[in-house]
Order: C-alpha cells, then sequence, then structure tokens
C-alpha cells in the first residue's frame, strides 16, 4: 500500500528580485506519509514558509515536483485535501468565533445544519466549546490561536499545515497548546507539517524532523524521531529526547556553518 500523503521531487522555488534571484528552496527531496507528524525547522529565510505553501499550492515552484494525495498541489487544493493554520490566527474581528469556523463551510456550500454540528465538533476538539458567541478580542491569545485550528479543522481535511501557529506564545501556553496539539493528532490520525523555530516543540510533537538550511534552501537533515506517541511533557528530560535535541542542534550549526 501506498501511504505517501506528500512527496516533493528535486523541488525548487527561484524568486527573481530586484536585488537578482533569491534560491528559496533548492533540490528538496522528502516524503511524508499518512498519519506523520512532520516538523521543519531552521534558520530565518531557509524557505520552510516557502516549502509548506507550495504543498498548499500558495506558491508555484519552479523546478521538480509535489504531489499531495498523489495529485497536483492545485488538484488537492480543489478537492479540500488540506487546512492550513497561518502564524498569526487571522480571525476576523467583526464575526463571532463560531461565525470564523462557520466562514469557509459557507464558502463551500455547506447546509446551515451541517456547519452548525461542525463548528460545535472542532470547538469541542481544541477544547474552546461554549465560545462561539465570543468575539476573537474576547479571547486570549492561545484561545485565538486555538480558534484558528478549529477553522482549518472544520472540513475535516485529513493533512493540516501548520506555519509556527504557536511562535508568538508564552512558553506555558505553548507547552500547553503542544499537549492539546498531541492529543488532537492522536485522535484525529491526521497527517501534519508543522514550522517551528523552536527545537524542544520540534523534538515534542514530530514523528519526523526535517532540519533545513538557507541560501539555497535545502534540507540538512532528516530526523525520525523513536519517542513513543504518548508524550507527556516531561519526556523532555528523558535522555532519548535530550539525543534527538542534540542532532537537530548539530542540524542547524552545520547549515549555519555552510552560510
Ligand atoms: N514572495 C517572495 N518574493 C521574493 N522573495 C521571497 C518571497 N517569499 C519568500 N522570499 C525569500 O525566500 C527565502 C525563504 O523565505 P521563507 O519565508 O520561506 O523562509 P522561512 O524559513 O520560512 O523564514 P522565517 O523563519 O523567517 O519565517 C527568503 O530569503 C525570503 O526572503
Amino acid at each position: 500500500m501506498n501511504d505517501t500523503v506528500i512527496s516533493a521531487k528535486n523541488l525548487s522555488l527561484t524568486f527573481e528580485t530586484n536585488d537578482g534571484p533569491v534560491h528559496a528552496l533548492k533540490d528538496i527531496n522528502l516524503d511524508i506519509a499518512k498519519g506523520e507528524f512532520v516538523s521543519f525547522i531552521g534558520p530565518s529565510g531557509c524557505g520552510k514558509t516557502t516549502f509548506l505553501r507550495c504543498m498548499a499550492d500558495l506558491e508555484t515552484p519552479t523546478g521538480g515536483e509535489i504531489t499531495v494525495n498523489g495529485v497536483t498541489p492545485r488538484e488537492a487544493r480543489s478537492s479540500r485535501a488540506y487546512g492550513y493554520v497561518f502564524q498569526a490566527a487571522g480571525l476576523y474581528p467583526w464575526r463571532t468565533i463560531g461565525g470564523n469556523i462557520r466562514l469557509p463551510l459557507e464558502i463551500m456550500g455547506y447546509s446551515k445544519e451541517d456547519q452548525a454540528k461542525r463548528v460545535q465538533q472542532v470547538l469541542e476538539l481544541v477544547e474552546l466549546d461554549g465560545f462561539d458567541r465570543k468575539f476573537p478580542w474576547q479571547l486570549s491569545g492561545g484561545m485565538q490561536q486555538r480558534a484558528s485550528i478549529a477553522r482549518a479543522l472544520a472540513f475535516d481535511a485529513d493533512i493540516l499545515l501548520m506555519d509556527e501557529p504557536f511562535g508568538a506564545l508564552d512558553e506555558i501556553v505553548r507547552d500547553h497548546l503542544n499537549e492539546q496539539l498531541l492529543a488532537l493528532w492522536a485522535r484525529t490520525e491526521k497527517t501534519i507539517g508543522f514550522v517551528t523555530h523552536s527545537i524542544p516543540e520540534a523534538v515534542y510533537l514530530s514523528t519526523k524532523i526535517v532540519v533545513m538550511s538557507p541560501r539555497p534552501g535545502r534540507i540538512a537533515d532528516v530526523i525520525g524521531s523513536p519517542l513513543p506517541k504518548e508524550r507527556p511533557l516531561d519526556i523532555r528530560d528523558s535522555p532519548e529526547f535530550i539525543e534527538i535535541a542534540h542532532r537537530v542542534r548539530d542540524g542547524l550549526r552545520e547549515g549555519h556553518a555552510d552560510g
């Protein structure tokens, strides 16, 4: 059985700018299997966001190939294969939390009844039940980010692409959201692509960590995690965790040395 969900082969993307070409991605080869939690980590400008945007059909590669569920990102997008969570929660302030989550469902033409059912389901998944009538500004930053995850989950896509969703939050809130995201992933068995700058976050969440390096943006190391699926927060003190974190750090250092 072929369970590859995302496959990049010699994927490249060069932006033509006034200052000359920027090689945001060069010869990226990576397969992501169904149900994996894959983090992308690397210094600013190494192409993490660009890679995620290529998967989501928000950017067009200039070389190589990328498929999502065996088809082009464009086709996958029109079959609603993925939900996308941006760095900032990006909720509309004039819509309630329920209204924000409902928006993609309205656009997709779900019935009113189905919309209400799905909003309720995803609010429960992110532990925000009861908050559907609140406005975004009535919620904390962490709750807003959860609402934005709920919005990406609303149409039940199998793939969730998340671009540094917790970057702006303090560490305690982030820890809590990391735990909740892992629980949600375990429950829903979705395939997740996750951009982060944090080594502990990448190691805690992932089944696979992709270390990237800049100029040109490329993959420096791919680290499979031997950690069990069940991960209490204190797993971060275990020797296995610390060993993977070291390897990620080494990969990041090598990338910097090249630059
Ligand atoms: N639309 C664009 N036009 C020109 N250059 C771009 C564009 N988008 C990204 N880049 C450049 O491509 C490179 C990769 O950018 P990208 O945002 O993917 O990096 P990143 O690893 O996600 O960075 P960060 O961690 O800061 O978010 C950078 O040099 C960036 O300046």
